[in-house]
C-alpha cells in the first residue's frame, strides 16, 4: 500500500446514529490533512474510527505495516485536586525515560515544565502536553482532534505553528479536525469537508483576493486562506445533516 492510510466505503454508527456513510480517504506520509464540517457531521467518528476506538459497520480502513499512531484528544479532564507533574503523566500509562519527556516536550515546545503540576497548566501549555504525549512514541502519523479547543486565536495560532515545526522536523503526517478555518487552512495540504459523507475535498491554495472565498469566511484573515476544490459527484437528497456548512459559491466553481 502507497498511503498511510486508506480508507474505502467506511460507515460507522454511534448510538442509533448512522455518523458516517461511506467514506472514502487515505492520508499520505508527511502531509497534513484537515478535517472540517459542522457539528454532529462525524468528524470525532471519523478520528476514533481510524485510532481502533470505534468499529465500522462497513467498509475498511487499511494501515501501513507498522505504523505508528499519536493522538491529541479533543478533551481530557484530570481531576485538578489531584497532584501530577508534567513528567509523571507523561509517563503514564507506560514507563518512558526522563530523556525522552525532555525530548517529547522541546518538540511540543515547552521547555523546563516536566516538574510542574498539571492543574497548574494553562490551556495553551496542557494542550501542548498532550502533544507531547502523542509525539513519545515518534508517531510516523499525528491525529488531533480540534486540539485547540478552549485557547485564543492567538493560541491556537500559536500551535498550529507548532504542528508545522513537528511535522517539517519530524516528517510525520497530520491529520487535524478543526472549526478555525483561517488558522489551519494556509497550514493543510488538503481539506476533507465531512458532512456524514465526504461533501468535498481538495488542495487549499491562498486565494485571498478572491470576493466569493472572502464572502464565505470573511476577510480578516491576513490573505493566509486558502480554498479547497469542490468534487460534487454525490448528491446530497435525503442527507438529513445540516448543510449549512456547504460551499456553494465556492469560487473554483465557477472555475470548473
Ligand atoms: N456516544 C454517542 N452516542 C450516540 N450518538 C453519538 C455518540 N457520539 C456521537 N454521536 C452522534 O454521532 C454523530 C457524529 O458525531 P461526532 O462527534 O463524530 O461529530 P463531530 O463532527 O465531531 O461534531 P462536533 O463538531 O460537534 O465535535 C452526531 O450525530 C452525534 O450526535
Amino acid at each position: 500500500m502507497t498511503h498511510l492510510i486508506e480508507i474505502t466505503g467506511l460507515s460507522v454508527r454511534q448510538g442509533g446514529v448512522l455518523a458516517l456513510s461511506d467514506v472514502d480517504f487515505h492520508i499520505d506520509r508527511g502531509e497534513i490533512v484537515t478535517v472540517v464540517g459542522p457539528n454532529g457531521s462525524g468528524k470525532s467518528t471519523l478520528m476514533k474510527t481510524i485510532i481502533g476506538a470505534l468499529k465500522p459497520v462497513a467498509g475498511r480502513i487499511e494501515r501501513a505495516k507498522g505504523l505508528r499512531v499519536g493522538y491529541v484528544p479533543q478533551q481530557l479532564h484530570i481531576d485538578p485536586t489531584l497532584p501530577m507533574t508534567v513528567a509523571r503523566f507523561l509517563g503514564l500509562p507506560k514507563r518512558v525515560s526522563r530523556g525522552a519527556i525532555e525530548a517529547a516536550l522541546h518538540k511540543a515546545g515547552l521547555h523546563g515544565l516536566a516538574a510542574r503540576q498539571m492543574a497548574g497548566l494553562s490551556g495553551g501549555q496542557f494542550q501542548r502536553v498532550l502533544l507531547a504525549r502523542a509525539l513519545l512514541d515518534d508517531p510516523d502519523l499525528l491525529i488531533l482532534d480540534e486540539a485547540t479547543q478552549g485557547l485564543d486565536q492567538p493560541g491556537s495560532a500559536a500551535f498550529y505553528r507548532q504542528i508545522e515545526e513537528v511535522r517539517s522536523e519530524l516528517g510525520c503526517a497530520v491529520l487535524m479536525v478543526s472549526h478555525e478555518l483561517h488558522v489551519v487552512m494556509a497550514a493543510s495540504d488538503r481539506v476533507i469537508c465531512l458532512n456524514g459523507h465526504v461533501c468535498c475535498h481538495g488542495t487549499p491554495e491562498i486565494v485571498a483576493s478572491a470576493p466569493e472565498y472572502r464572502a464565505l469566511f470573511g476577510t480578516g484573515t491576513g490573505g493566509a486562506l486558502a480554498l479547497y476544490r469542490h468534487d460534487h459527484d454525490h448528491s446530497h437528497e435525503g442527507c438529513d445533516h445540516d448543510h449549512a456548512h456547504d460551499h456553494h459559491d465556492h469560487p473554483n466553481e465557477a472555475a470548473e
